[in-house]
């Protein structure tokens, strides 16, 4: 049995690869166009095929050569503001592109997918920290494809007798702790990502997108989950779909909100930096506070994280940003 893993190359995806490879699986496949992808960013022993999960030709013919059982689909366009601009980019990229690949997948014997969704589901939700059956109603195109491909991966599962797991993520953030693999995508938009090159002096300094959300400081709220964290989730859930354990929707987050200011304040502390911050207006597409429900899956998969510490996560964030100058990659 092995796992297809789109989107491997990249930054949550590369940790579900070492994730995998740490535990034992010997057989890792990633589909992977590089668009924002490093080919570097996979160990040598995984087998890289590169292309579009789109190509339905190329992934049926690659899940039948490596008889992949499971897939673990992260392939996507992930930039909130960016999808206000480009919303159909983001509905071809996020959801077309992702219904042909679960037709494919499907077609070739693909048994459990796990799926990389996304707290944009929820926009601006009326509760939090928000519970998984609180009725999804997202406020950017971003949000928008990606419930949309929720949905038609709960429907082809009935349909066809496959069953998944949807992972809701928070804000994925921080580095593999052995340094392996981290964010590498030179001009990100994430928050902690940008403070730490600020920080570096990669960046002039940092914008704050608005100050005048109903938050206690005014900055937006965010929920910011450790990326191996992530990983080992997808590994419990995985187990589970294998083991034959029912179908379900997850958030993937600690349960507390740090404000934008607040995390600004711990990369300067860390980094021991006090670089220029402007103040700046609201961000098209941003809920002003978004922070995961967190219990069910821990009660569900027995999940239970090993780096839930703001400091921590920025420490490996800013470890692998100077790595990232060392190597001269990005
Ligand atoms: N980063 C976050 O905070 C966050 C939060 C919630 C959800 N997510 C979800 O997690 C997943 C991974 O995000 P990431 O932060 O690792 O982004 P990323 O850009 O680093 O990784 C995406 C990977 O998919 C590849 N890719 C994109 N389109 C492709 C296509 N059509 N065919 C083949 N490969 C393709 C890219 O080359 C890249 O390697 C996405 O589905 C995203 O929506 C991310
Ligand atoms: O230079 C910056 C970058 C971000 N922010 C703010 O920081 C917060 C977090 O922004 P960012 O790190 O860009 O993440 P989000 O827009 O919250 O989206 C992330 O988190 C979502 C889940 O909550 C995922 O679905 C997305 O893919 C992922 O990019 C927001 O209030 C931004 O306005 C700034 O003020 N300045």
């Amino acid at each position: 049995m092995a796992v297809l893993v789109t989107g491997g190359a990249g930054y949550i995806g590369s940790h579900m690869v070492l994730a995998l490879i740490d535990a034992g699986h010997d057989e890792v496949v990633v589909i992977d166009d590089l668009s924002t992808g490093f080919d570097w960013a996979l160990p040598p022993e995984v087998t890289l095929v590169r292309g579009d999960v789109a190509d339905q030709a190329l992934v049926a013919e690659t899940i039948r050569t490596h008889k992949i059982d499971a897939l673990a689909h992260f392939a996507a366009k992930i930039v909130v503001p960016d999808s206000v601009s480009d919303p159909l980019g983001y509905y071809l990229a996020n959801t077309v592109k992702s219904r042909a690949l679960i037709e494919a997948a499907i077609g070739a014997g693909v048994r459990h997918v796990i799926f990389s969704s996304t707290a944009a589901v929820y926009g601006e939700p009326a509760v939090v920290p928000v519970p998984e059956d609180l009725t999804p109603n997202p406020i950017n195109p971003y949000g928008r494809s990606k419930l949309m491909t929720e949905w038609m991966l709960e429907d082809a599962a009935r349909a066809h007798g496959i069953s998944y797991v949807v992972l809701r993520y928070f804000n994925v953030a921080g580095a593999d702790p052995r340094g392996r693999s981290g964010q590498s995508t030179p001009n990100a938009t994430h928050l902690i990502k940008v403070a730490t090159q600020a920080a570096l002096g990669k960046r002039s300094h940092l914008e704050v997108f608005g100050t005048d959300y109903p938050t206690p400081d005014g900055s937006c709220l965010r929920d910011y989950i450790q990326v191996s964290d992530l990983a080992a989730a997808h590994l419990v859930a995985l187990n589970h779909l294998r083991g034959g354990g029912a179908s379900m929707t997850l958030n993937c987050g600690y349960g507390r909100g740090y404000s934008v200011l607040e995390v600004i304040d711990v990369v300067k502390s860390v980094s021991g930096v006090d670089f220029p911050v402007k103040l700046s207006p609201r961000r098209a597409g941003d809920p002003s506070r978004i922070v995961a429900g967190a219990d069910r899956i821990r009660a569900e998969l027995g999940w239970v994280p090993q780096h839930d510490d703001l400091r921590g996560i920025v420490t490996q964030a800013l470890a692998w940003e100077e790595a990232l100058g060392r190597r001269n990659r990005v």
